[in-house]
């Protein structure tokens, strides 16, 4: 395997436990913990069972797989179905990102080398820049790339044909990619957040594979906190396995597992400081709101954009804060999990009766 580029999307991964792109430890220890097969895929049901069809379909006829498209929230196993794309098709893969091809010539040097039969996997496809995209398209469509050579009047186009190959792009957005190349895909796949029985299933397996003793419990503990996400869940594992070593017999029980998170402030329900804190200031400080994302960003005393693209994504998918015309408004789930009693309807605060029957 090749790996041209090997950034991470960084939009999240400041340090936090619970971010869900990757950071330089998890680079590392993902490469052991990655399936190698669909059969070892956990979860992702539909997706799984629709890309069986297109690989073995393509087996059967000794072609090369259909361009894939995989969309989804970073850490969800974009990069491992690619592998298990390439490992089901018996091909090599390479891999890149979007950010790393900021010229048409980048690509070029890419497509240009490929074997036949190769997968191509593209991160962040969405990121690409404008030339190197157009030549995507014919790549994908016609195998065929037109290279400039030269600048100015005297530039001329060598067309040079490629291999045929499979290109698996992968973004977090789907919506953001123009439609000529979203339709060059034969295939689409979604992914979604795992439900925490699959993450339980993630867990053990991790566990095995690192040596850590874990019980029913520990695993369904863990996976309860693991935002719906399998790079959080082995993250999570590899920080309670520190602490079932140094302050247990390396044992991971509930009890463990609950103690551990604890130290590492990730709460019952996979909710971080920064999370806490936002929902704290959001009820306490401001009755529930509505309140501006400013202000909720000046009384946490983080920047806006932090408070808006890190803590409330999730608060808003766990149904914990509402965004709203008028402004940030907890839900009644908000109040309950930090233990609060939300104001009377008409005492005066400024909270909102009656948005959400409280
Ligand atoms: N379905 C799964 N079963 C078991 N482990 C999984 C699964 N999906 C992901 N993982 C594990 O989660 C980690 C992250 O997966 P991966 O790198 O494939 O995510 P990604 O979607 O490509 O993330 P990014 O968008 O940040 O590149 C890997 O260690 C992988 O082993």
């Amino acid at each position: 395997m090749n790996r041209d580029n090997t950034a991470p999307t960084t939009d999240d991964a400041d340090g936090r436990l619970v971010a869900a792109s990757a950071d330089g430890e998890d680079q590392a220890v993902e490469a052991a913990l990655r399936p190698k097969s669909l059969d070892e895929f956990v979860g992702q049901e539909r997706v799984r069972e629709q890309l069986d069809l297109v690989l073995k379909a393509a087996l059967a006829r000794g072609a090369t797989a259909d361009h894939v498209l995989l969309s989804g929230s970073p850490g969800l196993g974009k990069t491992t179905l690619s592998m298990i794309i390439a490992a089901e098709m018996g091909a090599p893969i390479r891999i890149t990102s979007g950010p790393a091809i900021q010229h048409a010539g980048d690509l070029a040097a890419i497509l240009s080398s490929l074997q036949e039969g190769e997968v191509l996997f593209l991160d962040e496809i969405h990121r690409m820049s404008r030339p190197a995209e157009e030549m995507l398209y014919m790549a994908m469509e016609d195998f065929r790339v037109d290279v400039i050579v030269g600048k100015g009047p005297g530039a001329t186009a060598i067309p040079l044909e490629l291999p045929p190959f499979t290109l698996v792009g992968a973004t977090t957005r789907a919506g953001l990619l123009p439609p000529p190349l979203r339709d060059r895909f034969g295939f689409t796949g979604h992914m979604e957040f795992y439900e925490p029985s699959e993450l339980e299933r993630v867990i053990h397996r991790s566990a095995q594979l690192l040596d850590v003793a874990i019980d029913t419990d520990g695993a369904a503990e863990i996976a309860g906190r693991s935002r719906g996400t399998p790079r959080i869940a082995n993250r999570l594992l590899r920080r309670v396995r520190d602490y079932a070593q140094v302050k247990a017999d390396g044992r991971i029980t509930r009890e463990i597992a609950v103690a551990a998170l604890g130290v590492y402030e990730v709460d019952g329900r996979g909710l971080d400081r920064l999370d806490r804190a936002v929902l704290q200031a959001l009820l306490k400080l401001f009755a529930g709101g509505p309140v501006g994302l400013s202000t909720l960003a000046v009384a946490v005393g983080e920047e806006r954009e932090t408070v808006e693209e890190v803590a409330e994504p999730f608060l808003v998918r766990e149904g914990l804060l509402a965004r709203t015309p008028r402004g940030r408004v907890a839900t009644p789930a908000a109040w309950a999990h930090l233990g609060l009693v939300p104001p009377r309807q008409g005492s005066g605060g400024a909270g909102q009766p009656g948005l959400f029957g409280t």
